[in-house]
């Protein structure tokens, strides 16, 4: 792996003596990483049940360290959504920034949901999380991995975020931008992010940073909190990129973030103008800490907010018979009022919702299901979203059991229990999808596109 020479004499000139171990770090195998999702279970209990070793991750509780032979994508713990894979580093920024159940949060530059699923999380269902990124093949795998932690309260946007700006003003509590950067955290992965810098350069980056982040702020609340974060080391795309931001909005500053183990703070004399206040951001690098290193700013939006604003609600949607029965089976706390229709699919929208216009929304809130031939099926996220006592009817299955592979496959699988009809089929308690028992025999219906490959 060859390193381009500008980026060879930056670092050297920033790290000075420390150049040395960075460079050696770049030869050792990279670190991996799991995220509890305290949505579903608690760290304490997904540690007695944990099916791999794990060491924990000093600046966030609930990620661990797993070792360079694990598979934890290859495990059913995995598909019931009780983790996400996630490089160590990369889980600071979604740590700090202080989401309480109940916020509006805007995750900016979202995909594919590695902070977001975490700030779902923490939301308990309660509250409202906006997850925009501005590619549309990059969202869907965000709406797949925020579908599969199980978190209902979501709307999942592709926009620029200019767009997003007229529909948002001054509505988040919390605003996260994981801004698109130069990405020199993630050269130990290989030529392509290495050539792209040589190609690039950084320049482009700081254009676009600069755009998204003063978007962001006009989204944020008074009295709110952003995080801006980055996995690159370019002073121009991490502290200098501040220090425009608090020249162009003097009604922000910089909070307070705890300290770890291993972190380096930001450098005044690495800004134009000596800026001391950015000692206050945090800078992780891949050979003083075990990840591959980011760039974290924590900003405080001056001001308390303006009393609430009006929330748009559907038109009340006419539920059919059939899904009314199934509903009534779900241990949900359903609210009527926010449930819309649209072409036979039935959305649970959060509370609080504005009107979303003609923005590009892949989600609207928890899909619940759609009639299909006079039938209501639930939909795989609904499974996802609710709690092993969510229906009245489950099957569980152990790890040890033969029918969890064919379940996870999509096969039809035999169950004698004695009630027919629609069942959620969990693993140690911990819901997969939904089955539908007819004589003895559990038609499948895990999400085709979730078969376990
Ligand atoms: C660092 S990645 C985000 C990673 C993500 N936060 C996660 O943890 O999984 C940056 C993202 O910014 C998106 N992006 C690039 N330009 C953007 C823009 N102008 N507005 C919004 N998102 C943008 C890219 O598509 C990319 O997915």
């Amino acid at each position: 792996m060859e390193l381009p020479q500008l980026f060879v004499e930056k670092m050297k000139s920033f790290l000075g003596e420390e150049y040395s171990d960075y460079e050696a770090c770049l030869k050792r195998p990279k670190q991996n990483g799991i995220r509890v999702n305290t949505s579903k279970i608690s760290v304490e209990e997904f540690q007695k049940i944990a099916p791999f070793e794990t060491e924990p991750v000093p600046w966030t509780e609930n990620g661990f360290f797993v070792g360079p032979k694990e598979q934890p994508a290859k495990h059913p713990f995995y598909h019931a959504g009780l983790y996400y894979i996630q490089e160590p580093s990369a889980m600071a920024p979604a740590a700090f920034l202080p989401v309480e159940p109940g916020d509006k949060v805007l995750d900016l530059c979202a995909a594919p949901g590695g902070k977001s699923t975490e700030l779902g999380a923490r939301l308990r269902g309660e509250g409202i999380l906006v997850s925009n990124d501005i590619s549309i093949t990059r969202t869907k795998a965000l709406l797949k991995n925020l579908e599969m932690f199980g978190i209902s309260n979501s709307v999942i946007v592709s926009e620029e975020p200019k767009n997003l700006v007229p529909v948002f003003y001054e509505y988040f509590d919390k605003v996260l931008v994981d801004a698109p950067c130069s990405g020199e955290g993630m050269f130990r992965k290989g030529s392509s992010e290495i050539k792209n810098w040589a190609e690039y350069g950084i320049e482009p980056y700081v254009k676009i940073q600069r755009e998204i982040i003063l978007d962001a702020v006009k989204m944020l609340k008074p009295g709110g909190y952003l995080l801006y974060s980055t996995c690159t080391f370019s002073p121009e795309e991490d502290e200098q990129l501040i220090e425009y931001l608090l020249e162009q909005e003097p009604g922000l500053s910089l909070a307070d973030m705890p300290d770890c183990e291993g972190f380096d703070r930001g450098h005044a004399e690495w800004t134009v103008s000596g800026l001391q206040e950015v000692n206050k951001c945090i800078r992780l690098w891949p050979h003083r800490i075990k990840g591959e290193g980011h760039f974290l700013a924590l900003l405080k939006k001056d001001g308390s907010p303006a009393s609430g604003r009006k929330e748009s609600r559907p038109a009340r949607a006419v539920i059919s018979e059939e899904a009314e029965a199934f509903l009534s089976e779900c241990r949900l706390d359903l609210d009527r009022d926010r449930i819309k229709e649209h072409k036979g699919r039935l959305i649970l929208m959060p509370k609080d919702l504005p009107d979303l216009g003609r923005l590009r929304v892949l989600r609207h809130g928890l899909l619940l299901g759609e009639m299909k031939k006079k039938r209501f099926e639930p939909s795989q996220v609904l499974a996802m979203a609710l709690s092993d006592s969510g229906y009245v009817r489950t099957l569980d299955l152990s790890l040890s059991d033969d029918r969890l592979m064919k379940y996870l496959k999509c096969e039809t699988i035999l169950a004698d229990e004695k009630e027919d009809g629609m069942y959620l089929i969990t693993v140690c308690g911990y819901p997969l999808g939904w089955g539908k028992l007819s004589k003895g025999r559990m038609k499948n219906k895990y999400a085709p596109s979730w078969r376990w490959m």
